[in-house]
């Protein structure tokens, strides 16, 4: 792939490796300064697969037709280069038996988790049609002939979701070869150009950088249960720890976005606000407590999934007795957790 972008024209000052955690990363090849280019990709590897308004199904079926073109794709060195279906879990293909563990508020009446059963409802829907009209394409219109199932769209919709970047400059989505391979960390100071003039896409380093280090990009300003909703991992744990986002006094139900990061500041108020910002915390608490595992408990290491929402479960506790605590010490009132 790294071949294959250079013969069309663009500049990799990095390679692939395994980080620290065994995680698939880009690491640069020789010291670049402030300023310079990691890479630069030019427009002909870059698949350009929606606009800005565009509902998940039309980068779903970009990404399904270029797969399902094997061989035939233009875009085929990419392609080799994405995670398989058993390599990649995010909410739009993660198992229906994973929805009850995320134990959150944000929860239909039959105690379903809705970002992660909606992508199940979406990609049924697209499947056979009845999303239609808020879906551009058909899987027909864009497929053909050929055989489709709900895990190929499902799996598209978890590649393309974990892998496009927003253009602001173009309002597209876009898949970038190995820009798509940087690991995201909130606090990296790497960025992209605007990819306005020119037809490349420069993803640039924000401070100097060494030979040999990992390339990380962020991917905003993610909380940990967002990161594992629409990414498929956690990421670092942070001290202090910060509430998930469903737990977040400005999370708005039924508005599951990346575009409305909310405020990292600490919660402010009068007594009157703290004090009802306190019950609301304490309450979400108790809800965790009180909800019993709807899976058998795992030894650690033997699901992925599994892993990772107990992990998720653990933090969010850990957050929200945390800023219960301060909460309650604000307003000069005892606590017991
Ligand atoms: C754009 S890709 C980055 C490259 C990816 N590691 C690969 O090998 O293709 C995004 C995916 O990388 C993984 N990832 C990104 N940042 C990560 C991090 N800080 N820790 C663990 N996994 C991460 C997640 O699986 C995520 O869905």
């Amino acid at each position: 792939m790294f071949k294959w972008v250079k013969d069309l024209g663009g500049t990799v000052n990095a390679e692939v490796k395994l980080n620290k955690d065994g995680v698939r990363g880009l690491f640069t090849t020789k010291g670049i300064k402030r300023d310079e280019p990691i890479c630069s990709i030019p427009a002909a590897a870059i698949m350009n697969v929606a606009g800005y308004n565009d509902s998940f199904a039309v980068p779903t079926l970009a990404v399904l037709k270029e797969w399902k073109l094997g061989a035939q794709s233009r875009f085929k060195p990419y392609v080799d280069m994405w995670p398989g279906p058993e390599g990649l879990v995010n909410s739009c293909n993660m198992d229906l038996k994973y929805v009850p563990m995320w134990k959150n508020d944000y929860c239909e009446s039959s105690g379903r988790e809705r970002n992660h059963a909606d992508w199940h409802k979406h990609a049924m829907a697209l499947l056979d049609g009845s999303l239609n009209p808020d879906i551009e394409y058909t899987v027909q219109e864009v497929m053909g002939a050929d055989p489709v199932t709900v895990d190929d769209l499902k799996y598209a919709c978890a590649i393309s979701s974990t892998r496009y970047v927003s253009s602001a400059r173009r309002r597209r989505l876009l898949m970038a070869p190995v820009f798509d391979l940087a690991n995201h960390d909130r606090n990296c100071a790497n960025y992209l150009s605007a990819y306005d003039t020119a037809d490349f896409l420069h993803l640039l380093a924000g401070e100097d950088m060494a030979a040999n280090t990992e390339v990380c990009y962020s991917y905003g300003a993610l909380r940990d249960d967002y990161a594992l909703a629409h990414y498929g991992f956690m990421p670092p744990l942070e001290d202090p720890p910060r509430l998930a986002y469903v737990d977040h006094p400005e999370f708005s139900e039924g508005h599951y976005s990346h575009d409305n990061a909310p405020s990292e500041e600490p919660f402010q108020g009068t007594p009157e606000e703290m004090r009802r910002e306190l019950q609301r915390l304490k309450g979400i608490r108790v809800q965790i407590k009180n909800t019993p595992d709807a899976l058998p408990p795992q030894p650690k290491g033997q699901d992925y999934v599994y892993d990772m929402l107990k992990e998720l479960e653990w933090r969010r506790l850990n957050a929200l007795e945390y800023e219960i605590k301060r909460l309650a010490f604000a307003l000069n009132e005892k606590v017991e957790l």
